[in-house]
């Protein structure tokens, strides 16, 4: 079904919408949908007041706390100790961290009934999120707080036989909301939903070899796939992902392929088929009484031949590219600015096989901070005001020397006293890409915001690559991954800190205290002696050539990840 199309469901639901808000006298002109992720407390006020039967907030509602050391002092934790309890308390309550749940409806109810039933469940869901806040070691990050955008996900989840959730191959766990397949089977025992992995052309074989192990032990039904290629496939265009050359030969795994676009749709199709013949062999109808209508086929599409499968995931994670794939052509407007989707869409693949493309949802989550959300593409970079800290998301994950080949440029050495492997700060690589760059301020300063928008946007188009291992992964074990995606793994028993040289920060401190006549020369020419005496440095020259030692039997630069046990951390050693 065109766009132009003056039909589809999707489009009687916006205009139900905005008929209904002109009918209540809220809306003076044409409302867009929009997405609201960071909607401040006045906000959830003001909606308060228009529903003053529901309050929002249990208790008076403090502002998130981003910055975990703020705590340390008031009860002497470490930062340590407080994100182990911080875990412990996100672990208690991973169950809480639920999607908002449509109220029961019947075909009979009026309008205004069903909008009253559901923005009342939309408040008793936020002010539950908002109790959760109130818990000092839970931090909640940024969510879809739009009760229009949730309606749509609503209605995608009740259409579809089969639920696509789709996610970014290079970090899948943080793109993925249980809660959500858990919602699936409440509406319905017999939907299923599938991962759809994609951006996988950015995913070397070997990880997603380690990801398939995950997949399979976690019984997570998963499919790795590329719109990009699928994309370029359908045009007749060439399509090289940058890892190509290194995967080919490497790639014996089926489990480990990147689906085509018919075996894709074919699979779609017999998954959903599946669904639709479990559902109509079980012998009672397990849906909920209460959630019944007449006119809504919650169960799908069981009633013809034709199967839906809807898409649903995280803003930029590629659903429209993935539909535009799918279909043929481009149907759905595609770009790297998250959030582009506002309403659902129903595209008729074939007379067997019609899908949903649901409008990006950012789902309730702990601890991710809201730069790491930037950096992810979840949230536009132009609501950005914070661009060191987004870009210190990225110098934590793209180890140093990637960096500099990739941009060209060279960052500052760490310092001698400081561990060798700590990651570039965000204000060294910005200064180093301003000035490679000449990005300079009208008051002549380096163009930092400039410089951040553009390496932001590399690193979600995949140009500094990037990506999560497993978290089953021991954290002792030691992950050797070159440029060209092989991984090796051995043991060793280091926390990801070299030791600290202790005589070079005695020499460094000289040099200070030198320099600021603090001490006298003879003194520090008498401690150098010394040290030289006892053989230290020769001993400090041979630990430096192994550490420096980052290129491979072959020449390859080699990036080494330690692995956390939390599953978004990565220590370079
Ligand atoms: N490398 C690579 N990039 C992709 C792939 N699929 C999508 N992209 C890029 O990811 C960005 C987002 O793609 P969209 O299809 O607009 O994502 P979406 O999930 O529909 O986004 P919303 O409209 O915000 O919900 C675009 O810049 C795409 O070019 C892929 O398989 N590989």
């Amino acid at each position: 079904m065109g766009k132009n199309q003056k039909t589809g469901v999707g489009r009687a639901l916006v205009k139900q919408h905005n008929q209904q808000s002109k009918e209540n006298g809220r809306l003076q002109k044409k409302k867009v949908l929009e997405s609201f992720t960071e909607i401040s407390d006045i906000d959830a006020i003001i909606e308060q007041a228009e529903h003053p039967q529901q309050p929002l907030f249990s208790t008076p509602h403090r502002p998130i706390n981003l910055d975990l050391s703020s705590g340390i002092g008031k009860n002497e934790m470490t930062l340590e100790e407080m994100r182990k309890q911080q875990k412990r308390e996100e672990a208690l309550h991973a169950s809480s961290l639920r999607v908002p749940r449509r109220p029961p409806w019947r075909a009979h109810m009026s309008v205004e009934e069903l909008g009253d039933n559901e923005r009342q469940a939309f408040l008793i869901w936020r002010r539950s999120l908002a109790r959760l806040e109130e818990n000092e070691n839970l931090v909640l990050t940024p969510f879809e707080k739009n009760l229009d955008i949730w309606r749509q996900l609503w209605r995608v989840v009740e259409r579809s036989d089969l639920l696509v959730m789709v996610v970014d191959s290079r970090d899948p766990l943080f793109y993925r909301c249980p809660d959500l397949e858990a919602y699936a089977r409440e509406v319905d025992e017999h939907k299923r939903t599938l991962l759809l992995v994609n951006k996988a052309d950015l995913l070397p074989a070997s990880v997603r070899e380690k990801w398939v192990e995950y997949f399979h032990a976690h019984n997570i039904l998963y499919i790795f796939w590329s719109a990009k290629a699928a994309s370029a496939a359908v045009e007749g265009k060439m399509f090289r992902s940058p890892l190509e050359a290194d995967d080919s030969g490497k790639n014996n795994n089926p489990d480990t392929e990147i689906y085509d676009r018919d075996e894709l749709l074919a699979r779609l199709q017999s998954e959903a088929e599946e669904i639709v013949e479990m559902r109509r062999n079980s012998s009672s109808d397990t849906r909920p009484s209460n959630i019944h209508s007449s006119g809504e086929n919650l169960a799908g599409s069981s009633s013809s031949n034709n199967v839906i499968v809807g898409f649903v995931g995280y803003p930029n994670v590629g659903k429209s590219s993935t539909i535009n794939a799918l279909v043929g052509k481009k149907r759905t407007g595609v770009t790297s600015t998250p959030g582009k989707t506002k309403h659902f869409q129903t595209l008729i693949i074939s007379n067997k096989l019609t899908v949903c493309d649901c409008p990006g949802l950012v789902f309730p989550s702990f601890s991710s901070s809201r730069y790491r959300m930037i950096a992810c593409g979840v949230l536009p970079i132009d609501r950005m005001t914070e661009h060191r800290e987004a870009v210190q998301v990225v110098a934590d994950k793209v180890p140093r020397h990637v960096i500099e080949e990739i941009y060209k440029i060279s960052l500052p050495k760490p310092k001698p006293y400081e561990p060798q492997s700590r990651p570039p700060l965000a204000s060294e690589l910005l200064r180093a890409y301003c000035a490679s760059r000449r990005y300079v301020t009208a008051s002549g300063l380096p163009d930092e915001t400039r410089a951040a928008r553009q390496i932001l946007k590399d690193y979600i188009d995949g140009k500094l690559p990037h990506y999560e291992m497993p978290p089953a992964m021991s954290n002792v074990e030691l992950y050797s991954v070159n440029l060209h995606g092989s991984v090796s793994s051995r043991t060793e028993d280091v926390d990801g800190k070299l030791a600290p040289d202790f005589e070079q920060v005695l020499d460094d401190l000289n040099s200070f205290d030198m320099a600021n006549g603090l001490v006298s020369n003879e003194v520090t020419i008498k401690k150098a002696d010394a040290s030289h005496n006892h053989h230290r440095k020769p001993q400090r020259k041979k630990d430096r050539s192994q550490r420096t030692e980052n290129n491979d039997a072959d020449g390859m630069p080699v990036v080494r990840f330690l692995q956390k046990p939390i599953n978004t951390s990565y220590v370079k050693v």
